[in-house]
This record gives C-alpha cells, structure tokens and sequence, in this order.
C-alpha cells in the first residue's frame, strides 16, 4: 500500500504497524492486536482470521472489490468492512483500454518478436478501433469511463447492464442492450461486472459461441466472469481472435490453461496499479478508517449504513438515545419482541435516521446476544426475524426532538419514548404510556406497583436494609390509584435477593434490575 496511508494514520494518531507480504498464519497470529487491518487484494480476511481477531473494528479495502473479504463474518463479528469505490476506477478504465489496443494490434507479440531480431513486419497486421463495435458488460463506475474513452475514439459501445437506466445510457452516449445481442454484435467485449451469482461465467462456453468471430476480449473486472478453458479452446479455433486478462479464476495465476496460446495477452492483476491510483485509494482507505476509528463516520461501508465524519456528532447524542431505549426495551420485555418500529419526531426527524435504528437495534439485540453493535445487529435482528420499520413524523409533538421505539409482542405494542436535553442529554419520558422523565445510566430497577400511600418508604427501606444507595428515583403513574412506575438509578449491585424481597412488598406487581 501506498506510504501516505500510513502517514495519514500516524497524523491522525493512530499508532500503525506496516506489513506486508504477511501469510494467513502469521496474520491469524497478530491480529488480535490491531483495531483495524488496511489491506488490497492478496490479502484474504477469511473466518479463521476474523476469529482470531478480538480487538478488530474495521477492515479497510484500499480499493473495489472486497471478494477477499468474507463480508458475512466480519458482519457477524461486528466488524465493520469499507472500501475505496472510485479511487482507481480512471486507471482500471485506462488498462481496459489499453489491452484492448495490444490485441488490435498485437502490441506483445510484435514487441518480443521485434526484440528476438526479427524484424516479421508481415505477421502484424492490426485492426482499427474506430468504427467497431464495444460490448460493454457492466456500466458502472469503471464501465461508464471505459465508455466515454471508446466514444472518443469513435467506436460505437453497446453496453449490457441491467441496472443501467436509459436516461444514464443516453447521457453516456451508448446504446443499451440484452446480453445476446451484445455478443452478437461486439467486435471487442470488456467486462466491468463484479463476480456474483449472476455474473459468473457470464462468458460462457455457451455465450462464448455466440460471440461473431474475430471478436476481441479483455476482462479488468474479476475471474470466473469467463470460463478459461472455454476461451483458451475459442482462441485455438480462431473464433476469438484475441483475449485479454488482467484478473484470472484462481490468483496469483501461476498455471492457467490459457499461457501460451497464441492470441492472449496477461497482466497480474495490474488494472489498479498507477502510482496515483495507490495514492488515490491508500489516501481514501487511510481517512475513512481513520474517521471511524476517531470519530465514528462510516463511508463507504458495505456493511453499515454511511454516517458522515460532520454528521457524527451531532447523530452520536441521539444514537446513544436509541441504545439506551433499545436496552429498556429488551431488558424490560425479554425475548416477546416480534416488531419494532423506530420513530422519530421534531429535530430528530431532520437526521440520517439508519444510525438512529441501527442503534435502537443495537441495544436490543445486545440484550439477548453478547459482542453485538452496529454492524452485526440488523442481521441477528433478520436471523430472529423481527419485523424493523422506520417512521419520520413531520408533526410538532411535546418535546422538541423525539426518539420512539414501539415493540410489537404478542400482548400488544410496547412504546417507550426519549428526547435529549439541551440537544446532547438522553432522558427517557414515557415507558409504555406511562410519562416518567429518567436518565437511563448505570445499574437501575425498574418497578410496577399499584400507586398506593406507603409504597415509596417500603421501597426506601427495603433498599436500606440491602446497604444499596439511590442515586436517582423517577416516578410516573398512569392514573391515581392506578397502575405506576418507579426508575430507580442505584450506586450497588441489585442481588437476586433484593429483587425478591421487592417482588414480595405489598402492591408491587413487576420488578426488573436494568443495565445501561
Ligand atoms: N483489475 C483490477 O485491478 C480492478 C480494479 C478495480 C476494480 N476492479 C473490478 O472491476 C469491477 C467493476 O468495478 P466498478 O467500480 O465499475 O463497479 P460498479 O459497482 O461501479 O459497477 C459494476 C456494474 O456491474 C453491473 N452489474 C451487476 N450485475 C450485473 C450483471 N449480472 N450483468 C451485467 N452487469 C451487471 C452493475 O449494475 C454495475 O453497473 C469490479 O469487479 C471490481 O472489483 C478490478
Ligand atoms: O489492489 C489492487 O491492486 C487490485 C484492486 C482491484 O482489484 C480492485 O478491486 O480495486
């Protein structure tokens, strides 16, 4: 990686170790030291190396595809994965075009020809780009640049990509297509794809012979798009008249069935490597992590909702809003919860909201597993296949900012409320209908009972006995003589005895210890 990422590590304050060329087992080893791991593509975060990793926060991908991340592991750990979307896409673009010029003309094989002393002016003969056709699959960031460059060069592109719209289509310039007719028509194919269910093997033998002979192929974009053996045997029958690859099925490619046939040109995964592309992507990947890892923005995560380096702190005082009624809720409703919808109101419904819910997730979800945040909630939330909604209320309420949390359970929705004070304060004001102001920190117990004369000195005095300190004590009721709440915030430990004791006094009904 570029030098400047880890000078930007080490002015932002953040001590870093430089390592390259490490292997899986040596990685595996030090892991467990590091907050964050900045790599490329040799790397690979597998299972076995994110389990090794108890400190690890963030992994960093100076670069595009993250396929030698497993995504599903990090998220499951918690760790947050970002990369480096547009930072060397004009290079990747460049290196497209320019091994689609060495086919035309054979620029390899001329040049060590022309080394060995031959001199074969006659073998070379070339094509020209202009006029011809480019099958374009994929249209996206590299794809699009590839575009305009053919454009100039006055070919005509024919671009497969379902995504691609024909508004974005007609400003590039290019000519939306299925991928039958593409093959039919290309005169030189470029992939631009990632490697995903869909687009594995989209070079097929099958599509392969759909190909118009004499067709040109490069693929920058990643192996297993075209099957190697099918092209190695197109490029001997003189169907594909040449291919090029910079990315390989299985890398580093130290055997591929396709050296030495005649007509193919290799690259060792090069599509990146301009000096200002390293720069680009090691500057990018160095301030992202660092904005993490100091401030708590998230660009360009594949796995957490964005939260800009700005945004942060304003949204950190809401977010830990959204934990603190996240916990109430899973500590006080247990393992009922079916739903839950995320509201919000007044200055809060002007914010990023994912981070608001990705929050409120966060604290319930920690309620019932252990080393869950951001990142790995949503998805042990979907594995219990709980129902999550969003709401925005454009109305003026009480407070001038609201967070809600509604649970759905089976005896019916349960809501709890909270606002900041002073834009900057979590305060709880309403648990299940029940208006109660709190400041929901440290050990607390949060008591039911008929509102009734003398609950409050038996309260006081059962907690005396026990040696157990108030430090703060909040109390709502829903109607007088009716059903109240107390929050009690304690300096000692709430042992299972003392929960019993206060189960037994008279008119209480429900007694939860809490943690915040
Ligand atoms: N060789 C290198 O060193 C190098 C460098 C950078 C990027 N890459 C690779 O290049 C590829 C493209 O990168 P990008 O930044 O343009 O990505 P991108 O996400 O901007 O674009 C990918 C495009 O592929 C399209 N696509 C998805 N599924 C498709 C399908 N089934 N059929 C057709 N199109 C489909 C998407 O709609 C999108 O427009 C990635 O695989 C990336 O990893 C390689
Ligand atoms: O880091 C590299 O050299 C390759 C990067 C490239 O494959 C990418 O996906 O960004």
């Amino acid at each position: 990686m570029d030098p400047k990422a880890a000078a930007i590590f080490r002015d932002r304050g953040i001590d870093v170790d430089e390592k390259p060329g490490l292997t899986a087992a040596e990685l595996a080893e030090i892991i467990g030291n590091y907050d964050g791991l900045a790599i490329r593509s040799a790397t690979k975060v597998t299972r076995a190396i994110l389990d090794a990793s108890d400190r690890l926060k963030v992994v960093g991908r100076a670069g595009i595809g993250v396929d030698n991340v497993d995504i599903a592991a990090a998220t499951a750990r918690g760790v947050v994965v970002m990369n480096t979307p547009f930072g060397n896409s004009i290079t990747t673009a460049e290196h497209a075009i320019a091994l689609m010029f060495a086919l035309a003309r054979q620029l390899p094989e001329a040049d060590a020809s022309t080394q060995a002393g031959k001199w074969e002016k006659n073998r070379f003969m070339g094509v020209e780009v202009t006029g011809k056709t480019l099958g374009l699959i994929g249209a996206g960031n590299i794809g699009s640049i590839v575009a305009s460059r053919a454009v100039g060069l006055r070919m005509r592109v024919a671009a497969y990509d379902p995504f691609l719209t024909p508004e974005r289509a007609l400003e590039l310039g290019i000519e939306k297509v299925d991928l039958d007719e593409l093959l039919a028509r290309a005169d030189f194919i470029t992939l631009h794809t990632p490697l995903t269910d869909q687009t594995r093997n989209i070079l097929s033998r099958e599509n392969l012979a759909k190909t118009k002979k004499g067709v040109r192929i490069v693929n920058c974009a990643r192996g297993g798009l075209i099957d190697e053996a099918a092209l190695k045997d197109a490029l001997d029958s003189g169907h594909v008249a040449g291919a090029a690859l910079d990315v390989f099925e299985s890398e580093p490619a130290k055997d591929c069935p396709l050296f030495g046939t005649p007509g193919f040109i290799s690259t060792p995964h090069l599509g990146a490597s301009t000096s200002e592309a390293q720069v680009n992507v090691a500057i990018q990947v160095a301030e992202q992590m660092s904005d993490f890892l100091l401030l708590g923005g998230v660009s360009n995560a594949i796995n957490m909702p964005s939260l800009s380096a700005e945004e942060a702190p304003r949204l950190r005082p809401y977010m830990a809003l959204a934990e603190k009624l996240g916990k109430l809720v899973g500590q006080v409703v247990g393992e009922d919860v079916r739903s839950v919808d995320v509201e919000v109101e007044g200055a809060a419904a002007e914010l990023n909201m994912k981070p608001i819910t990705g929050a409120v997730l966060a604290g319930l979800m920690g309620t019932y597993s252990q080393s869950v945040n951001m990142v790995n909630a949503p998805v042990l939330a979907k594995e219990r296949g709980l129902d999550l909604r969003e709401i925005r209320h454009d109305r003026e309420g009480d407070y001038h900012t609201l967070v809600a949390v509604n649970a759905g359970t089976e005896a019916g929705p349960k809501r709890v409320e909270g606002t900041l004070f002073g834009n900057r304060a979590p305060r709880l004001v309403k648990i299940f209908d029940i208006p109660v102001e709190a400041e929901l920190d440290g050990q607390m117990i949060y008591i039911v009972n008929t509102d009734e004369p003398g609950f409050i000195g038996a309260l006081g005095t059962t907690l005396g006995a026990h040696k157990v300190n108030i430090a703060t004590f909040n109390l709502g009721r829903r109607s007088e003589g009716g059903e109240a709440v107390a929050l009690v915030a304690v300096d000692d430990p709430i042992t299972p005895e003392l929960s019993d004791e206060l189960k037994r006094l008279p008119g209480v009904l429900e007694v939860v210890p809490l943690s915040f």
